[in-house]
């Protein structure tokens, strides 16, 4: 089973509407003792915001009245309550005069908006249908009204979620472009906490290797895997590429491609020979590797056929003060605009780090906030569209190869597509996923 070695937080809010002073206690689950949280106590009125986990308990108490001694209750006895942090986000616990506790959470909040729509719409409809009488046609008019009412009442409270989503998404990405000069200099960032560990078991070499999952959403998972790359596969990628390097290039968008102070590097792409798999072919067996990596979380079932090449990316570092140093400004290896998987086209991406330069060259997320230091044989996989549903991230997983300063970085990228095979390979498709061969004018 999958460690978890992190228990969900949640902030909570727990609001004094009981007319008196309260203090609140967390319950220790072993010994079921209370543990004070509030000094001083909470006054009416107040309210005390807690960092807590799902299914911690706390209990409130009254507090007797300092003049009188007494609790506020008709037989003065302190009353008492509790409550447990449930799983919803954006928790408060309001105590009322009858020490009640509302709750109130996302859904709750919802759920009563949903609950408002439909009571007005109900209204409307009622009299409505009161003046049909029993006519057929006004019965229908009523009903027809009372629809329409309803989807108008949710959309517009739909759109309005939405447009707060697009209005905190674009506030984040500011920031997330602001940080990411100071997250690529700054050496000493190491990489992001784990969400989660799990082990990932290859039937091909018997091999059990440490899994740290980054970030995890149906459309944007990082995983950095210990181990992924021998260092015999980084000398036969490197051997193959040797002869072939070239400055890597930027496609344009028209169709050409050009070199690009955005993407600084040495490159070379590396034909996987299958036929050799069986012989024991180091590319082989690494290329084997990435796609069953990718079927392990996807379960997609992804064939090597019609995919890319495997990619030598090199960097060379000429010191701290380059101004256009070796690097891969932002970007998003396939599409990460939210909208659905176009055919063909990439939807994951394993970067392996195979020679670790002495100074840079870190991988940034910078919207997930998710940094990746690189370690020798490590690999890095990132998936940007939903397994389920195909739709694309929306912006997570966009990612930098931070400047190189010192020292030299190689990596092996595999970007995977999705919907390719031996009769539809990669380049038969043009980059809006449509099939060259169905383009008019091609
Ligand atoms: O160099 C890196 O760390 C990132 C490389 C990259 O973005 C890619 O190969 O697509
Ligand atoms: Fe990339």
């Amino acid at each position: 089973a999958p460690t978890t070695n992190k228990q969900t937080e949640r902030k909570i809010n727990i609001l004094n509407e009981s007319g008196s002073k309260f203090a609140i206690y967390w319950i220790n689950p072993q010994t079921r003792e209370g543990v004070l949280m509030t000094v001083p106590d909470v006054m009416h009125g107040a309210s005390f915001p807690l960092n807590s986990f799902v299914g911690h308990e706390f209990e409130v108490r009254e507090v007797p009245a300092a003049s009188t001694g007494l609790c506020k209750s008709e037989d003065q006895v302190c009353r008492s309550t509790s409550f447990e942090v449930s799983p919803g986000d954006e928790q408060t616990f309001t105590i009322n005069k009858h020490y009640e506790i509302k709750f109130v959470d996302d859904k709750v909040k919802a759920e009563e908006q949903a609950s408002q729509i439909v009571q007005d719409c109900k209204m409307r409809a009622t009299t409505k249908l009161a003046g049909a009488a029993g006519d057929a046609a006004k019965t229908q008019e009523a009903m027809d009204d009372l629809v329409e009412c309803v989807e108008v009442g949710v959309a517009s409270s739909l759109a309005k979620a939405n447009e707060e989503l697009a209005f905190q998404a674009s506030i984040r990405k500011g920031m997330a472009e602001q940080m990411e000069n100071y997250t690529c200099v700054d050496l000493e960032t190491d990489t992001t906490p784990p969400l989660e560990t799990k082990r990932w078991r290859s039937e091909k070499d018997k091999k059990v290797r440490n899994v740290q999952i980054l970030f995890n959403r149906p459309s944007s998972k990082i995983h950095v895997i210990d181990n992924f790359i021998s260092q015999e596969e980084c000398e036969a990628m490197a051997a193959a590429a040797e002869p072939r390097l070239h400055q890597a290039t930027v496609a344009d968008g028209k169709g050409g491609s050009h070199f690009s102070e955005h993407r600084k590097a040495m490159q070379a792409g590396i034909r996987v020979h299958w036929e050799k798999e069986k012989n024991g072919d180091k590319i082989a067996q690494l290329s084997r590797r990435v796609y069953d990596y990718a079927n392990f979380v996807l379960d997609l079932g992804i064939e090597e056929h019609g995919q890319e090449d495997l990619m030598s990316i090199q960097y060379f570092g000429r010191g701290m003060n380059d101004t256009a140093p070796d690097r891969y400004t932002p970007h998003c290896d396939g599409d990460c605009d939210g909208l659905e998987h176009k055919d063909g086209t990439r939807m994951a991406t394993l970067v392996m780090y195979c020679t670790i330069p002495e100074f840079g060259g870190h991988t940034n997320f910078r919207n997930a906030n998710v940094h990746v230091k690189p370690k020798q044989g490590t690999g890095v996989f990132f998936s940007y569209m939903d397994p389920d549903s195909k739709v694309m991230d929306n912006g997570f997983t966009e990612h930098s190869g931070c400047p190189v300063y010192e020292g030299e970085k190689k990596i092996v990228t595999q970007w995977i597509r999705y919907g390719v095979d031996a009769e539809n390979p990669w380049d038969s498709f043009n980059t809006l996923g449509v099939k060259l061969s169905e383009v008019e004018d091609y």
